[in-house]
């Protein structure tokens, strides 16, 4: 990484051995403006924080200490532009405004690989508030097949695709909030006697990808349903889970409530299971066909959850999974 030179004529903020505010700014705008940034760069973003989330718990767990405001967000699927348009409304990351984005960064949207990147810089510069949960789009498979794969090679190169997916497979899995909110992708388990314990004891590490079964791929995968029981995945992969699996589950585990993300919902989020379990998206007009809303969750050092919903905004025309650069990089010399 020492050895790589970033490209002649880069016109970007410099990226020394930290991440700062400043880079994450000029990036921002970068971005907006259709500019990658400096292949050399973008290593250095990935395996830092590479590194940072393969040392996180399987469940991390967090309190909202005084004056601090965490926000969850859903997928995101590569809409950059009303990812910006949910900082404007709700504010930036900072040290008073903590986030969580619950899985699905990628895939679906033209700007997947903007995305990673500017979580992956937050998550660099604000290690311990800024948290990041694995969905089932931070997998090889998926990404082969719904964009971001194919983005990455478009925009940047095979090898930045490969030390992605490595990172993907490093993330977290759940985190709890407050010992109230488990906070997962997907959703719950076929078996009843999972327990909080069983998912910090879960080694993700040795096993890169969720597979067809296990808790790692139930917990990308599942879904809520309002009858009663367990049920066939719609999906072929999974199962869905009742009020009643969700309401044994939360008081085994001493929880308020399951929070987690995975399917659309038409107000952005979606209360079900008597309250104790929360679908939040925040992919507005997803695939900019769904006529839906996105929604994030504002939680205080109270631990009401707050709803808050956001519409999306224009972006520019470029279809998804072929999208190059708008102002290509200088070849590099
Ligand atoms: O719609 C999506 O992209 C999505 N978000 N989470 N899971 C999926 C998905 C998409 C296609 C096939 C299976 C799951
Ligand atoms: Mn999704
Ligand atoms: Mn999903």
């Amino acid at each position: 990484l020492d050895s790589m030179v970033v490209e002649d004529g880069y016109d970007g903020v410099k990226l020394g051995s930290e991440m700062t505010q400043e880079f994450i700014d000029d990036m921002i705008e970068r971005f907006k403006n259709g500019k990658l940034l400096a292949k050399k760069y973008v290593y250095q973003i990935i395996i830092a924080v590479k590194k940072i989330v393969y040392d996180e718990p399987t469940m991390v767990e967090v309190e909202v200490p005084e004056g601090v405001e965490l926000t969850v967000c859903g997928d995101t699927h590569g809409q950059y532009f009303d990812l910006m348009e949910l900082f404007r409304r709700n504010g930036v990351p900072s040290d008073k405004h903590w986030y969580l984005f619950n899985g699905d960064f990628v895939d679906r949207g033209s700007w997947s690989t903007e995305i990673a990147l500017l979580l992956y810089a937050y998550k660099w510069l604000r290690p311990n508030n800024f948290f990041l949960n694995r969905g089932n789009h931070e997998t090889d498979d998926m990404n082969k097949v719904y964009g971001f794969e194919g983005e990455c090679k478009a925009k940047y190169n095979d090898r930045i695709f490969r030390l992605f997916s490595e990172s993907f497979s490093a993330l977290a899995l759940a985190t709890l909030i407050g010992s109230k909110y488990l906070v997962l992708h997907g959703g719950l388990f076929s078996d009843d006697k999972v327990t909080l314990d069983d998912i910090r004891k879960l080694n993700r590490h040795s096993q890169r990808q969720p597979g067809q079964s296990g808790l790692m791929m139930e917990m990308l995968w599942t879904d809520p349903q309002d009858e009663p029981g367990r049920g066939p995945s719609k999906r072929g992969v999974g199962m869905q889970f009742g009020p009643d699996v969700t309401k044994r589950f939360c008081e085994n585990n001493g929880l308020e409530a399951v929070i987690r993300s995975h399917e659309v919902r038409m107000d952005g989020y979606e209360v079900q299971h008597d309250g104790k379990c929360i679908t939040v998206f925040s992919a507005p007009r997803y695939c900019d066909s769904t006529e839906n809303r996105g929604a994030y969750i504002n939680i205080g050092p109270d631990y009401k959850l707050r709803y808050e919903q956001f519409d999306a905004v224009p972006h520019p025309n470029i279809r998804p999974m072929a999208s190059l650069p708008l102002i290509p990089l200088p070849s590099a010399t």
